[in-house]
């Protein structure tokens, strides 16, 4: 379903993400694992199109995404959650989550009602301003909205980050869910190498920009944790 080839990417002179090879298969729960400051959240940045590889290509489907703009890959049904949520403060839950409607490829302008069966609390603060939620809810908004147009794939950056451990679970749920109904394919940035193995079929490890080992999440050894996880 997504494959990136050779991809080179960085910022100014620098170049950050080197020779990386990575593939997600529909319905699969991929994790990309690695220290701070290896280069994650760039290439998912990259994957969304937000920066341009220098090199490499990407494929989406059958189709080549390398020269694509983000909002024709959103439109193609990848969804976004990035590191820090990005939600829009000052919008209310329910203005935040209609524009995530804007990638959805059907010009639906009505929120799925299954966006609140997942996420309740959502819909009792429906026209609170987004900013006034806390850190773990506004985390649960930042998933509805990318997951409200109904992607295929959903880019995850680090969804646990800074939250409460009651809010972790709830994310670790939706997380799950989405993986028994395999019909959207996850690749979640994170640390936490227990909800890896517990969750994700398949792992990347980034080191300084380079994909260090893969495989399947069963295989992933203390030695290899050790090598290019701990600091
Ligand atoms: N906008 C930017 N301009 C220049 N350099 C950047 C920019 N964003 C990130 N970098 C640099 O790129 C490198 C990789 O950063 P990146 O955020 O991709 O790493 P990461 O693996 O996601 O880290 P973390 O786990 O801390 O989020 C770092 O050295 C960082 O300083």
């Amino acid at each position: 379903m997504l494959k990136l080839q050779g991809i080179e990417a960085g910022y100014g002179e620098s170049m950050v993400v080197r020779n990386v090879n990575l593939e997600v298969r529909a319905g699969q729960i991929v994790c990309l694992m690695g220290r701070n400051g290896v280069g994650k959240s760039t290439l998912m940045k990259t994957i969304m199109g937000l920066i341009k590889p220098r090199s490499g290509s990407m494929h989406y489907r059958d189709s080549d995404i390398t020269s694509e703009s983000p909002y024709l890959r959103a439109k193609a049904g990848i969804g976004y959650v990035p590191q820090g949520r990005e939600i829009f403060p000052q919008l209310t839950v329910e203005e935040n989550l209609l524009l995530g409607l804007e990638a959805a490829p059907d010009r639906r302008k009505k929120l799925p009602e299954s966006i609140f069966e997942t996420f309740p609390v959502l819909h009792q603060m429906l026209h609170r301003k987004g900013g006034d939620l806390s850190g773990g809810q506004q985390q649960q908004l930042a998933i509805a909205r990318a997951l409200a147009p109904g992607p295929k794939l959903l880019l995850l950056d680090e969804p646990m980050e800074g939250i409460q451990p009651s809010i972790v679970m709830e994310i670790e749920a939706i997380i799950e869910s989405i993986k028994r109904n395999r019909e959207i394919a996850v690749l979640l940035v994170e640390q936490s190498l227990e909800f890896a193995t517990s969750i994700a079929d398949y792992y990347y490890v980034l080191d300084r920009g380079t994909i260090a080992a893969e495989g399947d999440t069963e295989q992933l050894s203390e030695e290899l944790v050790r090598k290019h996880l701990t600091v």
